[in-house]
């Protein structure tokens, strides 16, 4: 024998019901088919019930509803029996007098809506017996339950009796409907919403039956929420417990108690999808399932969440305080669905569902009346709003390192989590975090159990100039080989110019990023861009922002605040005030979200990381004597008898070394901000102040706008070329060197010979001599390109690199 049972949302259409055929018409052997309503029958009946109670008569429209579903089905289905046209005719007759019964009483009791809600069942039953044609039984005559109306209790014991002695003699293929019971005394009862299920497997542990077979609309227990997840996939296999965990906590896949009587019995459950019927499925048994890769089997989650906490120094070590609280609730009928205790026991949380607050707060207030009067309970907190989520899998009690991969994931998220509970059967871990963190939540531990395969970051890019165009061409390029040789997928989730923004939380494609953002993208605006990046809430999230703009850097502290990291190749938030440069650095600490911009200083050069790695290490920066700006480096090796200085400056803007705004990089502006984030690095309290910067054009050229200071520049190119003569005569060149010693520091052209260390460097390259305790009497010295897209977006590349840790 095998049980099958439809439920409602696989009783949609003619064709899955078409469908339905096929698979019963496919098992050979005997059968009994279970059937719920069809669907939304059920729904509409409370509402002719409800109708009946307010307004007398407005349930014939619902009631003429009901009937053309069920007339539709025949007439669909070809059904050319004259008797079931009658006999659901008379059903529906009966359904019109009960409501007329309610409507003239004015009360609909739950005792009277089981009564009502039977039709559902009875009324698919008949038809898909006629439509199968296979005989169909009396499911209320064979269950029995008490007269707990809406959600009645079964009596297993006299069920599977009156289920066996009904089948003693049976052969074939039957139908019954699932859903409806009846007491002792015959009264109707019901199961419970998805009650169906149950009915199925009772019939199924009843009868000792090999499979029960369950067809919904999903392919079976997903690893997480598919309405959340797109990535959620079937589990395949899994045992009765962590079914049971996963439905506990929300998966609706299958009405929890069913999960009882096959359990007990050993029957296989298997759980099929309607539109999917080539699909595996999920199948619940004793197996040993302990193969499978992951131990965490899926991710559940209910909303609509409250969560109360107790506080009081006269719960410690007060015994029956729990078992106080918990028969209070059971009392009022309230199931509480996670408890969480510290092991002070001066608080206990728990969560329940959001609607029976009033009962919660009645059952407390009745239950700790006197040690709330006494203060040795002082706090009743309810925070609304939550959601649990668990994971589930019975060799998660087998592997350690659970927990420490679930928080760590969690914290990366910046996911707070308000309480946690794990059972010390170790098969699932619970916490409860806000709602609005629930689909980071389950994005953030999906990834970590299910996807670790790839390690995923979601890029906010601002600035598509030099460094930030060559920046999506080497992600472009690279993209497959992180992906095959690292495991990373770099997502484009949003990008901006000083024109428009895109946004695409399913990624961007590097290769038609321009097209799409000109086509598709709206008005750019910060605080708009800043809102997107923190409303998508996607996690691994990276901004980067690739301009000089000073309002672009006052973005940061908020995604740091948001947990989302930044990568800086603009050097004003590290250069600006101490303060703000250390808040920054601090805040990105506390949300375990990462503040780098390795490129402000000698654009790819590895000399932050460097002097970071010495001072973790031990060290201590003592000196530092630096060509910082590939523009200067390159104007001064550049500059000619030939090539007259302001044509040295244009080429430099040309190569893409200077500033969008030349002139930071002319007045020392560029190399000073340089020193101040090398010292800060290196430990010092530095502010700009404290780093002098002696000019070597005149000041007047800075005064007005970029234009007027093209237009000038050509001014200063005599006296550079008398300059420059006496120069090579003395076989010197000019270097702009910056430098600092215990935080305070200069910025001035220098005149090097060919002994000086820095008289060799070539281009716009920098060099950089760190003196530290460790590299005294021989500096390390750090020199090559300075500046430079290619090197500077590879510098930007690496720090987003370093966040995802790979
Ligand atoms: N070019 C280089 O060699 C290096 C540059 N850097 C830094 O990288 C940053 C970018 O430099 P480049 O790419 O050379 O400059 P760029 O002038 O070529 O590009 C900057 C881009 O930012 C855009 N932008 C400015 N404000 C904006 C806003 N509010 N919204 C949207 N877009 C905005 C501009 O339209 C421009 O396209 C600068 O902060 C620079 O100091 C750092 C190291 C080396
Ligand atoms: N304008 C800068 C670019 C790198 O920081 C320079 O020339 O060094």
């Amino acid at each position: 024998m095998k049980v099958i049972k439809f439920g409602g949302v696989a009783l949609k259409t003619t064709e899955q019901i078409k469908e339905v055929k096929h698979i019963v018409e496919n098992n050979s052997g005997d059968l009994l088919v279970v059937v719920s309503a069809f669907d939304k029958v059920t729904d509409l009946i409370i509402e002719a019930g409800q109708n009946a109670v307010t307004t007398p008569n407005t349930f014939m429209e619902t009631l003429n509803t009901i009937t053309e579903i069920h007339l539709g089905f025949i007439s669909d289905l070809e059904i050319v029996k004259v008797e079931i046209k009658e006999e659901v005719g008379q059903k529906m007759e009966e359904l019109k007098s009960i409501l007329q019964g309610v409507s003239l009483i004015g009360e609909l009791t739950q005792k009277t809506l089981d009564r009502l809600m039977v039709f559902g069942e009875q009324l698919s039953s008949i038809i898909l017996s006629a439509y199968l044609n296979i005989p169909h039984i009396a499911s209320e005559k064979l269950i029995k339950t008490d007269n707990n109306f809406g959600k009645a209790n079964v009596d297993f014991e006299s069920s599977y009796r009156l289920i066996r002695e009904a089948f003693v003699h049976f052969s074939g293929k039957a139908i019954a409907p699932g859903y409806i019971a009846s007491t002792k005394k015959d009264t109707l009862t019901t199961l419970g919403r998805g009650g169906a299920d149950f009915s199925a497997a009772l019939f199924a542990a009843a009868l000792g039956a090999r499979e029960l077979e369950v067809w919904t609309n999903q392919d079976g227990f997903m690893s997480a929420d598919p309405n959340i997840i797109n990535k959620a996939y079937a589990i395949p296999s899994m045992t009765y417990t962590e079914a049971m965990e996963l439905s506990h906590f929300g998966a609706q896949v299958v009405y929890p108690p069913s999960l009882l009587p096959v359990y007990q019995m050993g029957i296989p459950l298997h759980l099929r999808n309607i539109h999917n019927t080539k699909g595996e499925g999920t199948r619940v048994d004793r197996g040993d399932h302990s193969k499978n890769i992951s131990p965490v089997k899926g991710i559940s989650s209910i909303s609509n969440i409250s969560l109360a906490t107790i506080r009081g120094l006269g719960m410690v070590g007060v015994s029956g305080v729990s078992m106080r609280l918990f028969s209070a609730m059971a009392e009022e009928n309230t199931s509480v669905i996670m408890i969480s205790q510290a092991s002070s026991e001066n608080s206990i949380s728990f969560a329940f569902d959001k609607n029976k607050k009033e009962e919660v707060k009645r059952a407390i207030h009745k239950e700790f009346n006197q040690e709330i009067a006494s203060g040795s309970i002082h706090k009743i907190l309810f925070e609304d709003d939550m959601s649990v989520v668990a994971i589930v899998g019975e060799q998660m009690k087998q592997t350690t390192g659970i927990a420490g991969k679930l928080f760590e994931a969690l914290g990366r998220g910046g996911i707070n989590t308000v309480a946690i509970a794990q059972g010390a059967g170790e098969q699932n871990i619970s916490w409860v975090v806000r709602t609005p963190q629930l689909r980071k939540t389950l994005n953030v531990v999906h990834e970590a159990f299910f996807l670790s395969e790839y390690k995923q970051l979601n890029l906010f890019l601002i600035g598509m100039g030099t460094v930030g165009k060559d920046l999506l061409d080497q992600l472009n390029q690279q993209q497959e080989k992180l992906k095959k040789e690292h495991r990373l997928k770099i997502r484009l989730a949003g990008i901006a110019n000083s024109r428009k923004m895109l946004f695409d939380s399913n990624g961007i494609p590097f290769d038609e990023y321009m097209t799409l953002l000109d086509r598709d993208g709206e008005a750019s605006s910060l605080p708009s861009f800043a809102e997107n990046v923190i409303g998508l809430n996607l996690y691994n999230s990276v901004f980067v922002d690739c301009t000089a703009n000073d309002q672009v850097a006052s973005l940061y502290k908020t995604f740091l605040e948001n947990h989302v990291s930044v990568v800086a190749a603009n050097k004003v938030a590290a250069s600006s005030s101490y303060e703000n440069y250390e808040t920054l650095k601090s805040i990105a600490l506390n949300k375990g979200a990462k503040f780098l911009f390795e490129t402000n200083v000698g654009a790819g050069l590895p000399l932050i990381s460097t002097i970071n790695d010495l001072r973790k290490s031990g060290d201590k920066i003592l000196k530092v004597q630096a060509v910082l700006s590939g523009t200067l480096n390159y104007i001064f090796n550049t500059i000619s008898k030939d090539i007259p200085f302001s044509k040295t400056v244009r080429l430099a803007k040309e190569e893409g070394y200077a500033e969008p705004d030349p002139r930071i990089d002319l007045s020392g502006k560029d190399v000073q901000r340089k020193v101040v984030i090398l010292a800060r690095e290196s430990g010092y309290r530095c502010e700009d102040t404290d780093i002098t910067v002696e000019p070597f054009i005149p000041k007047t050229l800075f005064n007005g706008d970029v234009d007027s200071f093209w237009k000038a520049l050509p001014g200063v190119d005599i006296d550079f070329e008398n300059r420059r003569k006496i120069l090579e005569k003395e076989n010197k060149k000019w270097r702009f060197v910056g430098t600092f010693e215990n935080g305070k520091g200069s910025c001035s052209l220098v005149e090097v010979d060919s002994q000086h260390p820095f008289y060799d460097l070539e281009g716009s390259n920098n060099i950089v001599l760190l003196t530290t305790e460790r590299y005294k009497e021989y500096p390390m010295l750090i020199k090559g390109y300075g500046a430079g897209a290619a090197v500077t977006a590879a510098g930007v590349f690496a720090d987003i690199i370093k966040i995802a840790n790979i």
